[in-house]
């Protein structure tokens, strides 16, 4: 009788010792002291049915970690790359206002007023030119360089009271 590989099987089986292989597909069992009713064909559709189920959860959740793991991955390339970029833009802003400085010392050497409307305007113009080219709006670009502009007026009108107060002692 050990050859019946299913615990039912086994059941029926001890149940009917003179009962020859294979039983009839469906039998009245007893399991803890019920009866119940078991289809040999539904136990196994039962267990394709569950040993499916667990290899689709299980591909499923794998791909979900690989999602997951792609998305870190990209994360922490782009990051990567938006701190370095960020660098750079520090940098050229810093040299932008070095130039800018060379400009003002220029300016109070020759009396030439510090801000230029004139000049603005065209580094304006040109900045949002290039600015569409890449995919940045105007009203982004117009923002910033407000601001740039007003930094370097700043800077240039620092060095500009330090000739004074120099000219003064
Ligand atoms: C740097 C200059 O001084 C000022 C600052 C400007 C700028 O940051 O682009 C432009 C014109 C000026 O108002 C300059 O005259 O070129």
């Amino acid at each position: 009788m050990s050859h019946y590989k299913s615990k039912w099987i086994k059941l029926i089986a001890e149940e009917n010792p003179n009962a020859t292989a294979p039983l009839p597909a469906i039998h009245i069992v007893k399991s803890n002291k019920k009866r119940i009713r078991y289809n040999p064909k539904k136990e196994i559709m039962r267990k394709i049915i569950t040993i499916t189920s667990i290899c689709v959860m299980g591909i499923m959740a794998a791909r979900a970690q690989d999602h997951a793991v792609l998305a870190q991955d990209t994360m922490t390339v782009y990051r990567k790359k938006i701190d370095k970029l960020d660098k750079e833009i520090i940098h050229l802003l810093g040299d932008r206002m070095q130039a800018a400085r060379t400009i003002g010392a220029y300016k109070v050497k020759h009396k030439v007023a510090v801000v230029q409307p004139d000049r603005f305007n065209k580094v304006l113009q040109q900045a949002v030119i290039e600015g569409e080219k890449v995919g940045l709006s105007a009203d982004f670009v117009k923002k910033l360089y407000e601001d740039v502009h007003t930094e370097s007026v700043r800077q240039e009108e620092e060095l500009k009271q330090k000739a004074i107060t120099q000219r003064k002692d």
